[in-house]
């Protein structure tokens, strides 16, 4: 069998950056950006001053105390949004608000706290040294300087940056364009009756999820039916919209899997057997250029292979480099069961031990159909190929699925690692 490695090179060697896009900011913010983004202008702009008072000369003001204060006249005002100030004469004050240009004359602001507020004649209180307040021209950012390389994800302060150094449309690399089609003529729409033997389609809601959470653009395909024709139908239409397609479902050795009948008959996707569990059915292939990921249907399956194949996939198109979950070492609090020669991937409840390491917990049935269980899970324990059996104290790598594992784990309080309430005895892993 394929191992779970060789299926992710696979699919990472078959894929590629998407091109590069002018994206308005809001459109921008979670992209990574494609060239380096260099400043035209300087930040600050302009000298200016960093407090609401006065602009003075220091050594005017050298003597004041509280006890003897210095009087200035106050000869005029400099609000923020003002053009050209005028020169300060010496022995004068200038009344100067945060943000406003600083005035030639003077070297020096005295915040209004220092003094008596006064706006004909101002009592300074404190003597200050020179450039105090003042917010020097390109302090921040030079003309010409590299501001943010090359692969820079756009979060909320690279967004302000970029919007200040006056950029409206940054180069990035745009948000995968995702359909989300799950098969299965038992499949219910969410919302209606549910009649014998039919199920309610959890996935394609699930994996869209998944898939918006990788930062994606989602389109989730309902009412595909479990005809090859109309399948492939829905298929190839989808194609020129999108940048990857998800299936699940159809994929195994049942006499209705359409998604392998139609799509191993031409020959565009490769289905394999991966040693792994749970989502050992997989299949991937390129077709008009569009990545194509064909999930197990059991729910739990689709959302290990979405996290283990598509993630990463989705991942490099968009451009991110960096490191995605964390993964860190965890002690595993009970003993656990896993299939032989297969990577297992145990749906676990990762918290703080009383010596404030990472201990893990099962979080309940380990089935590929106990969706409620992985619920409640916010890691997976990847269990070696070579491991059947694991034991209370046993270290293994855990992927972190919490959405901000940092807040919750790893820079939270320590926590009681064994959550309230029974844990369910794990279960044979089917
Ligand atoms: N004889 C064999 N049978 C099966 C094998 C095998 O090797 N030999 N592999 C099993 C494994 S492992 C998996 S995983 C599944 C994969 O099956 P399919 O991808 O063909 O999926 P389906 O048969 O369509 O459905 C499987 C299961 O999942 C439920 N399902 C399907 N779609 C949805 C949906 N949109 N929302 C919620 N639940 C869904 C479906 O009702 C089935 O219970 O095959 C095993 N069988
Ligand atoms: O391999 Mo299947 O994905 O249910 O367990």
């Amino acid at each position: 069998m394929k191992t779970v490695d060789e299926h992710i090179s696979d699919i990472l060697e078959s894929v590629g950056v998407l091109p590069a896009r002018r994206l308005p900011l809001a459109a921008a913010h979670g992209c990574a950006l494609a060239t380096d983004v260099r400043a035209t202008i300087a930040l600050p702009g302009f000298d200016n001053s960093a407090m609401d008072g006065y602009a003075v000369r220091a050594a005017d003001v050298e003597q004041a105390s509280p006890e003897s204060p210095v009087l200035l006249p106050v000869t005029g005002e400099i609000a923020a949004g003002a053009a050209l100030p005028d020169l300060v004469a010496p022995g004068t004050a200038v009344r100067i608000m945060t943000g406003a240009p600083f005035p030639p004359g003077a070297d020096t602001v005295i915040q209004l706290e220092w003094t008596d507020g006064g706006t004909e004649t101002v009592a300074v209180h404190r003597a200050a040294r020179r450039g105090l307040h003042i917010r020097r021209a390109g302090e921040d950012v030079t003309p010409g300087s590299l501001v943010l390389p090359a692969g820079s994800v756009l979060g909320s302060t690279q967004i302000g940056l970029l919007a200040a150094i006056n950029v409206a449309r940054p180069p990035v690399r745009p948000r995968p364009r995702v359909a989300v089609l799950s098969t299965g003529s038992e499949l219910v729409a969410v919302g209606n009756a549910v009649g014998p033997g039919q199920i309610v389609d959890s996935n394609s809601h699930a994996v869209a999820a998944a898939a918006r959470e990788a930062g994606c653009e989602v389109r989730r395909l309902t009412g595909v039916p479990d005809d090859p024709a109309q399948f492939e139908a829905a298929l190839r239409a989808i194609l020129p919209e999108v940048d990857a397609v998800v299936t699940t479902g159809g994929v195994s050795v049942g006499a209705h899997d359409v998604v392998k009948e139609v799509l191993a008959a031409t020959g565009e996707v490769r289905f394999e057997r991966i040693a792994m569990q749970p989502g050992q059915p997989q299949g991937f292939g390129v077709i008009d250029g569009v990545a194509v990921f064909t999930l197990p249907g059991n729910p739990v399956s689709a959302l290990v292979s979405f996290e283990l194949f598509v993630r990463p996939a989705l991942r490099r198109m968009r451009g991110l480099t960096g490191p995605d979950r964390p993964r860190p070492v965890v002690t595993v609090a009970e003993r656990l069961t896993s299939p032989p020669a297969k990577r297992s991937f145990l749906r676990v409840l990762v918290g703080r031990g009383a010596d404030g390491g990472l201990v893990a917990q099962s979080a309940g049935g380990q089935g590929s159909h106990h969706l409620s269980a992985a619920a409640g899970a916010n890691a997976l324990l990847v269990v070696p190929e070579d491991v059947t059996v694991v034991e209370p104290g046993d270290q293994l790598t855990a992927i972190l699925l919490a959405a901000d594992p940092a807040d919750e784990l790893l820079a939270g309080p320590v926590v009681d690692a064994v959550p309230a309430g029974a844990v369910a005895p794990l279960e044979a892993n089917v």
